[in-house]
Formats: structure tokens, sequence, C-alpha cells
């Protein structure tokens, strides 16, 4: 598949499977295509040419498959609020809703500041919010761009916990970051992209042991990859 903007190549040609399993990191440096991949994969851009398809039908996709952006949008109400809204929007009785937003907020460390209005909340409560919105719709598949991109060690540790935890429950994850550590922690496989092209890509092992590409072996010198 393609994405095209005012005539201008964003992403492809890509040509790509994804496996049934796994967490999948998508490195690569700014504006590579990172973001627009992913957003293409989840139906969130208008591809120019080719298609994306998922082993389920095309109707469940969006409501399978969750996306935790890099700036999460939250209302302007409190922590448990922001996590009941969606489940009664999904028909869940309102005193359900609420338990089991408590029960989440507590699952990703925010039981604390569940009457906290979510835009006082630090960027790693934030993220741990969005994690939790995304989450507790127990999604098989989760696109995640850049979720720890301006958080300190222990709130990035937090948040690879939560999705490390994810994954051992089956969540297929396909995450956008270009903090080559976080890709040793949690890859398991890697795509990466320079250009809107995946120039290089296989299992996390063989892409660390024995990159192929100058700029893939330039990323894991720690050289500046342009
Ligand atoms: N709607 C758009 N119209 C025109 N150009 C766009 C549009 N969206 C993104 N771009 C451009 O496409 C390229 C890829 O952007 P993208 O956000 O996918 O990269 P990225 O790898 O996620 O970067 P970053 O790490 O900085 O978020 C960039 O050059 C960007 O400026």
């Amino acid at each position: 598949m393609t994405v095209r903007r005012r005539g201008k190549l964003l992403v492809g040609p890509v040509d790509l499977t994804l496996g049934p399993a796994g967490l999948t990191i998508v490195l690569g440096p700014n504006g590579s295509g990172k973001t627009t991949l992913l957003r293409a994969l989840h139906g969130l851009e208008r591809l120019s040419a080719g298609t994306v398809s998922w082993q389920m039908p095309a109707p469940d996709c969006q409501t399978r498959q969750a996306f935790v952006f890099q700036r999460p949008v939250m209302m302007r109400r409190s922590v448990q609020d922001n996590l009941a809204y969606p489940l009664t929007l999904a028909g869940m009785p309102r005193k359900a809703a609420r338990k089991m937003a408590a029960e989440w907020a507590a699952r990703v460390g925010l039981g604390h500041v569940l009457d906290i209005p979510a835009p006082q909340l630090s960027g790693g409560e934030r993220q741990k919010l969005a994690l939790a919105r995304a989450l507790m719709r127990q999604p098989e598949m989760l696109f995640l761009d850049e979720p720890c991109a301006a958080l300190d060690g222990p709130a990035t540790r937090e948040i690879e916990t939560i999705l490390s935890q994810a994954l051992a429950d089956g969540t297929r994850i396909l995450m956008a970051t270009h903090d080559i550590g976080q890709a040793r922690r949690l890859a398991t496989d890697i795509l990466f992209m320079m250009g809107g092209q995946i120039i290089e890509q296989g299992p996390a092992t063989a892409f660390f042991a024995n990159p192929q590409t100058p700029q893939a072996k330039a990323l894991i010198n720690g050289d500046i990859v342009e």
C-alpha cells in the first residue's frame, strides 16, 4: 500500500504481512513514516494505492483494534469518567462501567487519582490512562505511537510493564518508537523505516545481532541515522 498527500509520497510502497502474535516495533527517525504507517494499517489514512486486510471481517476491525495516539485526547472530567464513558457509550450500565473503570485504573497504577480531572495528570499518568482506555476493550490488536516519547525512566518502565502484561495476555502489539533501547527491551520483531519505506524487517534478535542495512548498523552503533 501507498499513502500520498498533495503529491508527496509519505509511505510506501509497503508490502507487509504481520504474524498473529508478538510485539512489533516500528523503528525509524523522525518523519520516516512510522505514524502514517500505523494510521494506515488502522484505517485512519486514505490509501493512494493498495489495500490493508485483516483476518477478521472489515466492520469488526475498528472495534477489535485500539490505537493509543502520541498525545492522547481526553475529556476534562475525572480519570474514572474518562474510563467509564466509552463503556457506557457501548451500552454498559453506568454502575458497572464505573466499577470496571476503577478496576482498570488500579491495574495501571491510577487507583489513587480516580477523582482527579484528567487534564491535571502528569504525562506518564496520561499515557497510563490512554493505555487503560485502550486495553479495557480487550483489543486483539493494539497500535501505539511513541507512547513513552516524553516520559522519564520510571514512567517508561511502568508503561513497558503494562505492555508486557498485555502481550502475555495475548494482545498483538504494533508500536512506533525511535528509542532503540525500548526496541531492545520489548520487541519480538522489528520494522525499520526510512523515507516512508520499510528498509529492513525481521525478528528482533536477528536485527540487533546482524543488521543488514548501513542505516540499521548505524542506529545500533548509536550513530545518528539520517
Ligand atoms: N497529512 C499530511 N500531509 C502532508 N505531509 C504529511 C502529512 N502527514 C505527515 N506528513 C509528512 O509525512 C512524513 C512522515 O510523517 P510521520 O508522522 O508518519 O513520520 P514519523 O516517523 O511518525 O515521525 P515522528 O517520529 O516525527 O512522529 C513527514 O515528512 C511528515 O511531515
